[in-house]
């Protein structure tokens, strides 16, 4: 929801720019981090899904570790101040060069992801004479009930050592002397609606867990990844409910007192602290559609191109009667279209459109396609000064 100062700042600017709610942030932070307390959880922030500096400033202050995908992750990890024993490292291929600075840097834990990778890092570490900390990755085969190009815990999915690959996995662990094995992991997709798939995950850590523990080893981290979705039809509904989210895990999941539950949660934190704001360029009434052309387009926001993902658009400048509009891009790609029939107010040259619930998987997808110009934000901290 924005203000009229919200609005007549934005008048003011150049577009297109991703807003940054950081009063919404700091929010939906704190209810995350206070349901995760309650809960005694631990929660690591998953980078990915924006690494903005003041985004992660206020991510670093409420004391979340990070998830990280790459070594250049984890250097922005180091680098905007997470304590580096809250750093894990996951990521279907890690290289040796991202392995070894990984290790230079003391991370937590890496989240490995086949039984090749736990062999490098064993070889890798032992060339340093480090003990590298290791979760193993589990593809447990459970159903995220969520877009197919956003699952992730499949049999099919690229991702995480098959369950018949567990004999293996603890073999290379028992003969590795530069391996400290502490725990396993999940993440089963992104974007999860549907609370109900974390139970069937919950009855798949348990048993995993307690194999492990079965054949010896002490299973100290449980870590469940992330996932949970945001409503991007209510974006003005904000704050995801994470006492739902925790309890289904503290209910169903068997945790032993020498265990810890991590989570790496994205999208949920950052979701809807965010809107990509544009100006309408033109505006094409045509016999079997009428288009609104934006100044900002795929190469700004690409889910909609993507996976066809939803996002809310806005009239900011106009109040009148709803007329529909595909309302599309300036990229010469027909697929640069951020909805079909949307019901906007008649809309004009110049309107600012918000398209809303940008904070996650946004700003950080950006390209420069069509050598587009680099991505600008603004701040609510710069409407509230200005
Ligand atoms: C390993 C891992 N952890 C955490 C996440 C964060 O997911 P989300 O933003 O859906 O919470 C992802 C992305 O799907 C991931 O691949
Ligand atoms: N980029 C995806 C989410 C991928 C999550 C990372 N595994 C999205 O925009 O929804």
């Amino acid at each position: 929801m924005f203000s009229d100062k919200d609005i007549a700042h934005f008048s003011n600017l150049e577009t297109p720019f991703y807003y940054y709610d950081l009063n919404l942030l700091r929010d939906t932070l704190k209810t995350c981090s206070d349901a995760a307390n309650t809960y005694h959880f631990h929660v690591h922030y998953a980078m990915k899904a924006n690494f903005n500096d003041k985004v992660l400033a206020k991510i670093k202050e409420t004391g979340f570790g990070a998830d990280c995908v790459s070594g250049g992750e984890v250097r922005k990890a180091i680098e905007s101040g997470f304590a580096k024993n809250k750093v894990v490292f996951a990521g279907v291929g890690k290289s040796d060069k991202e392995i070894n600075y990984a290790l230079d840097q003391d991370i937590f834990c890496f989240n490995v992801e086949s039984l090749q990778e736990l062999q490098v890092i064993n070889d890798l570490a032992g060339k340093k004479q480090k003990i590298a900390k290791v979760a193993i990755r589990i593809n447990p085969n459970v159903d995220a009930h969520t877009h197919a190009n956003i699952t992730t815990g499949l049999d099919e999915n690229k991702f995480g050592i098959n369950s018949w690959d567990m004999p293996a996995a603890a073999d290379i662990l028992n003969a590795s002397a530069h391996l400290e094995f502490v725990g396993i992991h999940f993440h089963i997709g992104s974007q999860i609606t549907n609370l109900d798939v974390y139970k069937n995950l919950c009855v798949r850590v348990n048993e995993f867990a307690a194999w492990f523990e079965d054949k010896g080893f002490t299973v100290k981290i449980l870590n469940v990844g992330g996932g949970l979705g945001i409503d991007y039809h209510q974006p003005n509904a904000q704050i995801p409910d994470f006492e739902a989210y925790f309890r289904i895990f503290s209910d169903f999941l068997d945790i032993k007192p020498h265990q810890e539950v991590h989570f790496e949660l994205g999208r949920a934190l950052v979701g809807q602290s965010s809107s990509l704001i544009s100006r309408v360029l033109y505006v094409k009434n045509g016999k079997k559609k009428n288009f609104i052309v934006l100044d900002a387009g795929m190469t700004e926001l690409m889910r909609p191109a993507l996976y066809q993902a939803y996002h809310q658009i806005e009239n900011l400048s106009q109040k009148s009667n709803a007329v529909k509009y595909d309302v599309v891009g300036p990229i010469c790609e027909s697929t640069d279209c951020f909805g079909k029939e949307v019901a906007l107010p008649e809309t004009f040259r110049n309107d600012l459109i918000a398209i809303r619930s940008t904070g996650a998987y946004g700003e950080v997808m950006a390209s420069n396609y069509n050598l587009r110009d680099a991505i600008v934000t603004v701040t609510s901290d710069d409407v509230a000064s200005s």
